[in-house]
């Protein structure tokens, strides 16, 4: 068993938010062997003009302060996304506000984006790095603008990121989901973008929007519309849900905030499916919520995403997990005859590109 595997257990007796801390200490420190062998061929892709070489990312909110990216990305992640970054520092809410669903194989967070803020989250950056690290920007709890602070968060990250993410879906920042109305969010998504094309004239990076997986039908299309209507690049699909199943054993389920993990896996591959019909293939989409297999990884990608990323499922397996999610998904691949990861994007949605 390697160190990682040592510690998982261990990291498991401590509270979830003391393990969290802990484990980007570790990373951070350099002290989590790099797992990474070269990655099947197959797996590769080129998604925005940027080169991916495996399409399994390690979603936001895990590195929220770009402490560790350099090791994730050394673990084997093909990209992974600092943030949520706010303007200004903010402390979140009160603790407890992470708590583990293990039953479900779920977690239930209402961190409330606490963050350093843009000034320490940039310095990190700027010493370079190799690999795709998205950055997803955010508003203060207290702020009166929220289109300022998220174009704030646009002007400090558009020389660096590889991508950028506009985060609308946050259960934990009241009145941060009503951004995701179809006027507002598209006055959002101009303005972001325009301070995008201010700051990087030449190859700007791809733009983003996050989206909760709770949007009624709607919504849903608004999305898509606003979308299409090239303010953006891609979507994300989906974040936390604030839903909660009937089939939650576990104590914690009455919790307040954003629930992860296995039981978010269905919704958020429909919603995602939903939205990879709505815009006709013709916009990148990453999916995630609930991935823990490779399958998953699959089931998200022939549904409709170019890439795919995952959180929860590391607090129960470990970044072990990567290695074989990798593995399963090249085999499923050639099992069904596609020679890319491209090639599957979309095929049970709207038959592929
Ligand atoms: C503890 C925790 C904190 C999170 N913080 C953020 C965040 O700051 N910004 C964001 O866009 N998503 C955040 N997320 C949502 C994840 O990026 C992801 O969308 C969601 O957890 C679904 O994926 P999963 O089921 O693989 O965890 C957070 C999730 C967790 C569990």
């Amino acid at each position: 068993m390697d160190l990682a595997g040592l510690a998982l257990p261990l990291l498991r007796l401590l509270p979830p938010e003391t393990a969290h801390d802990a484990t980007i200490r570790l990373l951070a420190a350099g002290l989590v062997p790099s797992g990474h062998m070269e990655d099947d061929p197959a797996l590769a892709s080129e998604v925005w003009g940027r080169q991916f070489a495996n399409p399994v990312g390690l979603a936001a909110g895990f590195d929220k302060n770009a402490e560790a990216f350099r090791a994730i990305l050394r673990l084997g992640f093909g990209f992974t996304e600092v943030g949520t970054v706010t303007p200004h520092p903010q402390a979140g809410n009160p603790k407890p506000r992470l708590f583990r669903l293990s039953e479900d194989r779920a977690v239930i967070n209402r961190m409330g984006f606490n963050n350093q803020g843009l000034e320490a989250v940039r310095s990190r950056l700027e010493t370079g790095w190799n690999g795709i690290v998205g950055a997803n920007i955010g508003k203060n709890k207290d702020s009166t603008d929220a289109v300022a602070d998220y174009v704030l968060g646009a002007r400090a990250f558009a020389p660096l990121a590889d991508y950028l993410v506009i985060n609308v879906s946050s259960p934990n920042t009241p009145g941060l989901r009503d951004l995701q109305r179809r006027e507002p969010l598209l006055a959002l998504a101009r303005a972001v973008r325009a301070e995008r094309d201010a700051v990087m004239a030449a190859n700007p990076p791809p733009l983003l929007l996050k989206v909760a997986p709770d949007l009624d039908e709607q919504q849903i299309e608004d999305v898509a519309e606003v979308a299409l209507s090239a303010p953006v690049d891609g979507l994300i699909i989906s974040n936390t849900t604030i839903a909660r199943p009937e089939s939650l054993r576990s104590a914690h389920r009455q919790e307040a905030g954003g629930l992860s993990g296995a039981p978010l896996l269905q919704p958020a591959t429909e919603m995602l499916r939903w939205l990879s019909r709505l815009t006709g293939g013709r916009l990148p989409l990453i999916g995630v919520g609930g991935i823990a297999s490779g399958a998953d990884a699959y089931a998200k990608i022939k549904a409709g995403a170019s890439l795919v990323q995952l959180y929860s499922a590391l607090v129960y397996h470990g970044p072990g997990l990567l290695t074989r999610l990798k593995r399963e998904l090249a085999a499923q691949l050639r099992a069904d005859g596609f020679r890319t990861v491209s090639e599957a994007v979309g095929v049970e949605s709207n038959g592929g590109r």
